[in-house]
């Protein structure tokens, strides 16, 4: 297990880059399998879960060639689906929530597939009916063997359907339009989530020859063609990095240019920042955030108390509450976090509190901050970071604290974050790996 030391209480000034968006890569990758021929890939993040899943692709058969540092060329022309049956598959792919999204791909394209219960960060109850549901739709035998813990999925002839999604998964919607892409008729997808990276998909889906219509909405039409071609591609930069570098700025009261945000594809992210008092400078595509010693909370405006919450697409990513709840430490006001998606994943403030943070967890999904205006500063402790983005916003609260921290299971942030330690150091941290 690995760790950071951070020595907090500094500011910075400088430029941070954002890596390529890790959740649509992940989709991405995987679409690869549904064509014999070469995809170009560019801006692949150098993560964790990313090289995992690229792995998973080279067990199964697929030629990866590294261009240059982010990016890649893969052609899935000799699939070899024995591999599935092999322990290194079971151990590579339980280990990350995006192997999840191979599923579709090898169904629409072998007949079959199988996956263990997929890994990814623990922060509650994360379900997978949608993608079950979705495929049997379509015609697909379903198994859950719970012995194994494998889901297995099986059609000889997956058939176009109106699909109503039981949730806007967002993987799940993923999976479901790359098995229609190379279904017989007519594929309806209502209630599916809309998000940039799925987007991105289906966009890179159509170059390749797909037929879909409603790109951007919750209503997807797929006419399914019989084969698909190679094509080349760019990843978005991730907007949970844009708001992760908006958080750290703000709590460090750092003067930060975050490069080319990818901003028409943010949302509403600048926004709710900007509801915590963070001033934010639009600059073409980059976000330029001056130093703040100080940052209110606004009200509503009857002026009750602020409240940000998570919802799908276009709503605010429930990947950066976890983000807001710390930089709101150091703001002036009061914020309710509402985390409606995920049961554990507001645990760790027990860890800021120790900081110093005043911070009542209401319940499993609910937290109140109040912030303390810069009184006193969060001083260092020893801590562990449970998800990839509790991780970050420890990292954060490490950073802004007086005296040292450590950061246990800092792989959880290696999971999301490329090179976190070197791009910070690159601005003025003080962020060591220890083991
Ligand atoms: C690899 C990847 O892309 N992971 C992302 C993906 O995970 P993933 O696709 O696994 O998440 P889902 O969209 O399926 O759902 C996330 C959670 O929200 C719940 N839910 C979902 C939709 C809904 O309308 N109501 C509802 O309550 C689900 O039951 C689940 O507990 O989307 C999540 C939600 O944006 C993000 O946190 C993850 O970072
Ligand atoms: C929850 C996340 O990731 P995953 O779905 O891969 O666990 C995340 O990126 O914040």
């Amino acid at each position: 297990m690995s760790a950071f030391q951070v020595i907090g209480g500094k500011s910075f000034k400088g430029e941070l880059k954002v890596q390529g968006a890790k959740n649509e890569a992940l989709q991405i990758l995987c679409a690869v399998l549904l064509t014999p021929e070469p995809v170009i890939i560019h801006n692949i993040p150098q993560i964790r879960d990313v090289l995992k899943l690229i792995e998973i692709l080279q067990d199964l058969g697929v030629k990866v060639d590294k261009i240059n540092s982010h990016s890649y060329r893969f052609e899935a022309r000799n699939i070899n689906l024995e591999h599935l049956e092999t322990p290194a598959y079971t151990q590579k792919a339980s280990a990350l929530r995006g192997s999840i999204m191979i599923l579709g791909p090898l169904l629409a394209r072998f007949g079959k597939s199988k996956i263990p219960k997929p890994g990814g960060d623990k922060i509650g109850r994360r379900r997978l009916d949608t993608h079950f549901l979705g495929f049997q739709e379509l015609g697909a035998k379903f198994n859950y063997n719970s012995k194994t813990e494998f889901y297995e999925i099986d059609a000889t002839n997956l058939q176009g359907k109106y699909i109503l999604l039981d949730e806007a998964s967002v993987t799940g919607t993923a999976n479901i339009i790359m098995a229609a892409v190379l279904a017989k008729g007519t594929t309806t997808i209502y209630h599916a989530a809309c998000e940039p990276y799925i987007q991105q998909l289906c966009r890179m889906l159509c170059r390749m020859g797909a037929k879909i219509s409603g790109i951007g909405s919750n209503l997807i039409t797929i006419e399914g063609v019989e084969s698909l071609q190679g094509t080349e591609h760019t990843i978005l930069p991730d907007m949970i990095e844009v708001g992760s570098f908006i958080g750290l700025a703000a709590m460090t009261a750092s003067e930060i240019t975050i490069k080319n945000c990818g901003i028409e594809h943010l949302g509403c992210i600048p926004r709710v920042f900007g509801k915590l008092g963070i001033q934010m400078e639009l600059r073409g595509d980059d976000i330029y955030i001056p130093a703040q010693e100080h940052y209110q909370i606004s009200t509503f405006i009857d002026g009750s108390i602020l409240k940000v919450d998570d919802a799908p697409w276009p709503g605010f990513t429930p990947d950066l509450l976890s983000i807001v709840l710390v930089t709101a430490i150091q703001a002036e006001g009061t914020v309710l976090i509402h985390q409606k998606m995920f049961e554990s994943r507001l645990f760790f403030v027990d860890k800021l509190i120790d900081m110093g943070a005043q911070i009542i967890l209401n319940d499993p999904h609910r937290a109140t901050v109040i912030g303390i205006n810069r009184k006193y500063p969060l001083r260092g402790i020893k801590m562990s970071s449970p998800d990839i983005r509790a991780g970050v916003a420890l990292l954060i609260a490490a950073l802004s604290a007086e005296g040292v921290s450590i950061i246990e299971n800092s792989e959880q942030i290696d999971r999301g974050y490329e090179n976190i330690d070197g791009r910070l150091n690159a601005i003025g941290a003080e962020i060591r790996r220890i083991s």
